[in-house]
């Protein structure tokens, strides 16, 4: 296993009281694999990826939560617990480029500087030649020109894949990619999740793909966590949650998910999961019972006040969801 998350828990301190952002998140990414995390907005996949990252806002208090990482084993409620991986075991794709890129250095300076982190020591010469390099390898056109411009003279794809091509120099063991391609049209998008499986491929890291898009998830991952008001709901493999979702909530995403086309990309900001009836509970009121009752179609009385825990869907232990209709009587 390249990366196991254990019992994440965040809060978030607002003048109002405490907003509960993540409860007791666990999840398993195998190495070489990509790992789906979809949910509507504000269900805490960012949080996620923040917390893994050591990134949070300093409102953020991690209450619970060991990550380890090629068998070494972080302790999240302690700040910057996993800073010193960052760059290095772990590395992040955000949605805006312009996030991980420093507008007043060329390109080549900047993944040079990666090269330098990486392995003090090398020459520029070579390190030069391994950023064109990496420039090449996901596909940037002219690398030997790009190198010499600054982020600004690229467009939104292109700085992504610079941005791909820093990740593949870093080496890292998990990549966290959080919506990698949602600023980006159709066409694009292909193309740079076939960068993001091409450095999955070249390295063998493992990759969290953190995404509104059911579609994307069943194309290109291997397995998918389904978040909802900061509760995971369901995991398994994306052919097993695709056949037969073990939790409401999820077949109520399969069912209202639209397909990858041009639609969809022509609304792009738009949540395309609120066909779902119903708005995420309060998350500095946690309701009783299941988080997902009040909007859920299929509940029955104990729902409202029994937590479920995470049962097998279908006796498989690979596959689970949080649902009491799934609870061996
Ligand atoms: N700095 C913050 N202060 C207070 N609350 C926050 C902060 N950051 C996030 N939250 C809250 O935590 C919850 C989870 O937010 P998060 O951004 O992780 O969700 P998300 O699923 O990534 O949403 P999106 O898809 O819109 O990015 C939400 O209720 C959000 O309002």
């Amino acid at each position: 296993m390249a990366i196991s998350l254990r019992n994440l828990s965040v809060n978030y301190s607002l003048q109002q009281g405490t907003a509960h952002a993540l409860r007791g998140v666990s999840l398993d990414i195998e190495k070489g694999q990509m790992h789906g995390l979809v949910g509507e907005s504000g269900s805490g996949k960012s949080t996620v990826a923040f917390a893994l990252m050591g990134l949070l806002a300093n409102n953020a208090n991690v209450t619970s939560g060991t990550a380890t990482i090629e068998g070494k084993s972080f302790d999240l409620t302690k700040r910057n617990a996993t800073a010193d991986l960052r760059g290095r075991g772990m590395a992040m794709i955000f949605q805006d480029p312009m996030l991980s890129l420093n507008p007043v250095f060329t390109i080549g300076t900047q993944l040079c500087e990666v090269l330098r982190r990486r392995t003090p020591g090398s020459d520029r010469k070579t390190q030069g030649a391994m950023a064109e390099d990496a420039l090449a390898k996901v596909r940037l056109s002219n690398p030997g020109r790009r190198m010499n411009q600054y982020p600004h003279e690229l467009s939104g794809g292109m700085r992504q894949r610079v941005v791909i091509a820093m990740a593949l120099l870093s080496e890292p063991a998990l990549l966290i990619a959080d919506e990698p391609t949602t600023a980006l049209d159709v066409t694009v998008e292909a193309q740079i999740m076939r960068e993001i499986i091409g450095l999955r491929d070249r390295i063998g890291c493992a990759v969290l793909l953190i995404t509104h898009s059911l579609g994307l998830v069943t194309e290109y991952c291997d397995a998918i966590s389904v978040l909802y008001a900061g509760e995971k709901l369901e995991s398994g493999t994306v052919r097993q949650v695709q056949r037969q979702p073990g939790h409401p909530y999820t077949r109520m995403l399969f069912d209202c998910e639209v397909p990858i086309d041009r639609e969809r990309h022509a609304d792009a900001s738009q949540n395309r999961f609120t066909v779902i009836a119903g708005d995420l509970p309060d998350p500095r009121r946690r309701p009783p019972g299941c988080i997902f009752n009040a909007r859920c179609d299929v509940s029955f009385e104990d729902c409202a006040v029994v937590s479920p825990g995470d049962y097998p869907v279908r006796n498989d232990d690979s596959h689970s969801a949080r649902c009491l209709r799934l609870a061996t009587p």
